[in-house]
């Protein structure tokens, strides 16, 4: 009877930690990374099996293993405008970046033979930055900004070369605001160069269940709205400001 007496307080630990929305949130964080390296080092050698080495169609790969972590992280993803996507050849896809989840919601939709831009510290995240090089992910210094625009330069033309269409994060950071912060100019001169539609993507506000000041992690909902597309074909350089202006207008307002 003294042991149990003993004992039983014990088992509240777990229990009270379980409940404790800040361990949650703690350990969903945890798990997301540890699982996404995890699933990445399943991926590395199904995609030098495929492919032999970095090959764009190594995101199908990458898409078809990613896109039960929502359900282990609680969350649902409802798309509309799928129609929008259905497009032939090139284009540029952009959308709003709140945190590393936009992943699970890129994933959700990425098109066949579609990679992204992303900043090239990502390549030391380990069995994560090892895939991302095996999917095609173009990688941009950030810092060095002639140095992002010859690499986005060199994309227009293996865009069309190769027929790959590219996911942009035109605010060039993640942002939680639920806003969207000044769009960088560079997803709007890979559009015009190539002469390819953008097709802007909404993400809708994790706010509802996902806080990191607050230290929250439900579970809930993400809304992904897929828009029609914006056409380039004739632009210019000339053109990229206000084509930017215009897509901006177009996100906030959806
Ligand atoms: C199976 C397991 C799997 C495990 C996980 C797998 C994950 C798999 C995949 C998912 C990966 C997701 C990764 C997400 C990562 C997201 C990111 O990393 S976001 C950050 C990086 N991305 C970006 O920064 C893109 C957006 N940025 C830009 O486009 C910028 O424009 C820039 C090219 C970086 C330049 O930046 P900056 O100089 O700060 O900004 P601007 O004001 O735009 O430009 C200045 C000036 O230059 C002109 N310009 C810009 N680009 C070009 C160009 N390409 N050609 C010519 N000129 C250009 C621009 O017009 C400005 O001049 P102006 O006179 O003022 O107009
Ligand atoms: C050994 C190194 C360990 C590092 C572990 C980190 C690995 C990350 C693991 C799982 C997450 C999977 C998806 C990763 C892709 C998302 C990357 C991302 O969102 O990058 C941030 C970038 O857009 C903007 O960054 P800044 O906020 O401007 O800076």
């Amino acid at each position: 009877m003294d042991a149990l007496w003993m004992v039983s307080p014990l088992l509240l630990v777990p229990l009270l930690l379980w409940t404790s929305s800040t361990f949650t949130f703690y350990f969903k964080k945890f798990f997301y990374v540890a699982w996404m390296m995890f699933l990445a080092l399943l991926a590395i050698p199904m995609s030098v099996v495929k492919s032999g080495g970095r090959d764009i169609e190594n995101m199908r790969i990458i898409r078809f293993l990613v896109r039960h972590v929502k359900y282990l992280l609680g969350l649902q993803i409802e798309v509309s405008g799928q129609e929008h996507l259905q497009l032939q050849g090139p284009y540029v896809i952009i959308s709003n970046h709140q945190s590393s989840l936009d992943v699970l919601g890129m994933m959700e939709i990425l098109p066949d033979r579609c990679t992204t831009i992303a900043k090239k510290e990502l390549i030391y995240a380990g069995t994560v930055g090892l895939i991302c090089w095996l999917g095609g992910i173009v990688f941009i210094n950030r810092k060095k900004t002639s140095d992002a625009k010859n690499v986005m330069c060199d994309a227009a033309k293996t865009m069309l070369e190769d027929q790959i269409r590219l996911w942009v994060f035109p605010e060039g950071t993640r942002n939680q605001q639920g806003d969207l912060l000044p769009f960088k100019k560079g997803a709007f001169h890979l559009a015009v160069q190539a002469q390819v539609p953008i097709i802007p993507v909404v993400f809708s506000s994790y706010n509802s269940f996902y806080h990191r000041k607050e230290k929250q992690f439900n579970s809930g909902t993400i809304r992904l709205k897929i828009l029609p597309k914006i056409e380039t074909k004739g632009m210019s350089s000339d053109d990229v400001s206000s084509l930017a202006d215009k897509s901006y207008q177009v996100g906030t307002s959806s």
